[in-house]
């Protein structure tokens, strides 16, 4: 039998931590060395455990410094947490470029804003049709115990159309508002975002893209955490023959 990948599980407590814990110890080629939960010492307790990867599902507040710990405790990171930034995941991309350097090693990040394939999908398909449309805007829908807004997938979302619309040449979208701005969402990269918070939902998204007389609508829905899993179980696989900081499962799905 090949050697199973061993796998710590950062936020293990929380909603998306006991979930991958779930599904690492019903993976066979997985063994699940190490349950982290807030207040330990992220280091200690993945050298402790001889762990090779660690998921990291905390929160926004967290996570930057979590990976951290893990490149100089010399364990691969796959990240599900929100919360980066531009500048974040520089930092992080240039720490491992550096421990990956100085101690030749092969460290690998992973950071995917989501790991469910419908949502890897949409946000495909959404980059794609964004500059054949003149107007573009993301509504994000999530349960109420959310702790940021807009979720990091409507963010990368309307990146990825704010991108493909400035690559086709295209201006700022038509748009008479003159008050009342607060109600028209957040402002990410030109493009505007809404966030739903519902009891009863879980992760969804919609993407509308309006041109005179048409609209296209592209929508997402994970109506159980088992969706992501998938998703992570191949960024656990693949993350230790992906040197440095690579962000989006779709990168790892050849997309
Ligand atoms: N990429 C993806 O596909 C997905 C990403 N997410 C993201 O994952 C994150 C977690 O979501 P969710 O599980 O719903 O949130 P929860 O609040 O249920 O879980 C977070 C857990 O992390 C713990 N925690 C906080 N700080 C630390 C720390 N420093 N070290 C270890 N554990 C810590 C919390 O403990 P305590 O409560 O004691 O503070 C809690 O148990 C969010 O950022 C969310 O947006 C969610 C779904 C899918
Ligand atoms: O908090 C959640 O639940 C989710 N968070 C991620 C995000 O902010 O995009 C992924 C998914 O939307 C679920």
């Amino acid at each position: 039998m090949t050697q199973q990948i061993r796998v710590a599980v950062l936020g293990a407590a929380g909603r998306m931590g006991a979930t991958t814990c779930a599904a690492v110890e019903a993976a066979a080629d997985m063994e699940l060395v190490a349950r982290v939960e807030a207040g330990q010492d992220v280091a200690a307790a993945v050298r402790g455990a001889g762990a090779q990867v660690a998921v990291d599902f905390t929160v926004p507040g967290a996570t930057e410094a979590n990976v951290h710990a893990l490149l100089d405790a010399g364990v691969h990171a796959v990240v599900g947490a929100t919360g980066w930034t531009d500048e974040s995941r520089a930092r992080v991309a240039e720490h491992a470029a550096r421990v990956n350097a100085e101690r030749e090693r092969g460290l690998g990040v992973v950071i995917a804003p989501n790991f469910a394939l419908s949502a890897v999908l949409a946000m495909r398909f959404a980059a794609q049709a964004a500059r054949f449309f003149e107007s573009a805007e993301v509504i994000e829908l999530h349960h109420p115990n959310k702790v940021d807004a807009p979720s990091g997938t409507a963010r990368h979302t309307a990146e990825a159309i704010a991108a493909a619309r400035r690559g086709a040449g295209l201006g700022p979208m038509p748009d008479a508002t003159e008050t009342g701005w607060e109600a028209r969402g957040a402002d990410v990269d030109g493009v505007r975002v809404h966030a739903v918070r519902l009891r009863g939902l879980v992760a969804h998204e919609e993407v509308l893209l309006g041109n005179p007389g048409e609209q296209l609508l592209i929508r997402q829905d994970s109506f159980d955490r088992v969706s992501f899993m998938p998703g992570v179980l191949l960024a656990v696989r693949q993350v230790g023959s992906r040197p440095g900081l690579t962000v989006g499962l779709e990168h790892l799905l050849e997309l």
